[in-house]
């Protein structure tokens, strides 16, 4: 039985971003909490509109511990506004976590790091697994897209939406924030791939330890010649160089030298860690 917008009651709202608004709700039947996710399609074309309902239903298929888990959608045709009804994630998402510790001067734990490297790489995992012929490719995987459970667990969240939602007559054409993620392949105009996921997941390694991205500039074309030269400061001593060397790795401006998901797994640093923290 599909759900209704009745079926539940709205808590509040939790987060809004270029995608739309994030709200949450509690399940009337039994009282579970959810989230979800408010996007107004009224300004998108049949064909992108296709596409977002393809995307969603790659979200159904998507079971995995660290991925966030999709229950169901709503479609109100009387205000053009699709309802994503997903898991709630208490913990929020990494954005807040990082913000949190640079404005006290504080950094994370190096297990948390590896921990966070380790969840991150196998929900990469499945999704690059081809479903039908498909990869998911997030496409805007950064701190605000990853959400924590209360053990801090990784929960990826927002997948697959930035291929349909950054077209340019959807609703989220105004492109928000500095695309410091970007990948140089991405900056010379080549096509979007699993390995600039890798990149993605890089950067936002990067972050969680330095509390700032790897590549920064005051604009857009300094940005670009510091992501295509892979010019960035190491990660703060505090950390390992086992976990400085895996950064390198990721953040490698050679596409076909950059490792793959299966690569980094099997990693004899990796797998070191992964003993260690069992
Ligand atoms: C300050 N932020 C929060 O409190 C927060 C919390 C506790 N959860 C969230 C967000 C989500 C959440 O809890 N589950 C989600 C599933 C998909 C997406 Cl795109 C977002 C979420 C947020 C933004």
């Amino acid at each position: 039985m599909p759900s209704t917008l009745d079926d539940f009651d709205v808590i509040g709202t939790i987060g809004s971003g270029s995608y739309g608004t994030c709200k949450k709700i509690r399940r009337k039947k039994d009282g579970k909490i959810l989230v979800w996710k408010e996007m107004e399609y009224g300004t998108m074309t049949e064909s992108e509109k296709q596409m977002l309902v393809s995307e969603v239903n790659l979200l159904r298929e998507l079971k995995h511990q660290h991925i966030v888990r999709y229950y169901d959608r709503i479609i109100d045709r009387s205000n053009t506004t699709i309802y994503i009804i997903m898991e709630y994630c208490d913990g929020g998402d990494l954005s807040v976590l990082i913000s949190k510790n640079r404005r006290e001067g504080t950094y994370l734990e190096e297990d948390f790091v590896w921990k966070m490297l380790i969840q991150m790489t196998s929900a990469l995992k499945e999704c690059h697994r081809r479903k039908n012929g498909k990869a998911v490719l997030h496409r805007d995987l950064k701190p605000a897209n990853i959400f924590l459970d209360s053990d801090n667990n990784v929960k990826l969240g927002d997948f697959g939406l930035a291929r349909v939602l950054h077209h340019e007559t959807s609703f989220a054409k105004t492109f928000v924030g500095t695309p410091y993620y970007m990948s140089p392949e991405l900056v010379n105009n080549m096509s979007y791939n699993e390995k600039s996921d890798i990149w993605s997941m890089g950067c936002m390694l990067y972050e969680i330890c330095a509390l700032h991205p790897p590549f920064t500039a005051s604009n857009q074309q300094d940005l670009n010649k510091k992501i295509c030269i892979g010019d960035y400061k190491r990660i703060p001593s505090r950390y390992s160089e086992d976990l400085n060397t895996i950064i390198s790795k990721l953040l490698c401006v050679e596409v076909k030298k950059r490792p793959s998901i299966e690569a980094i797994l099997v990693d004899p640093i990796v797998l070191r860690r992964n003993r260690k923290m069992d």
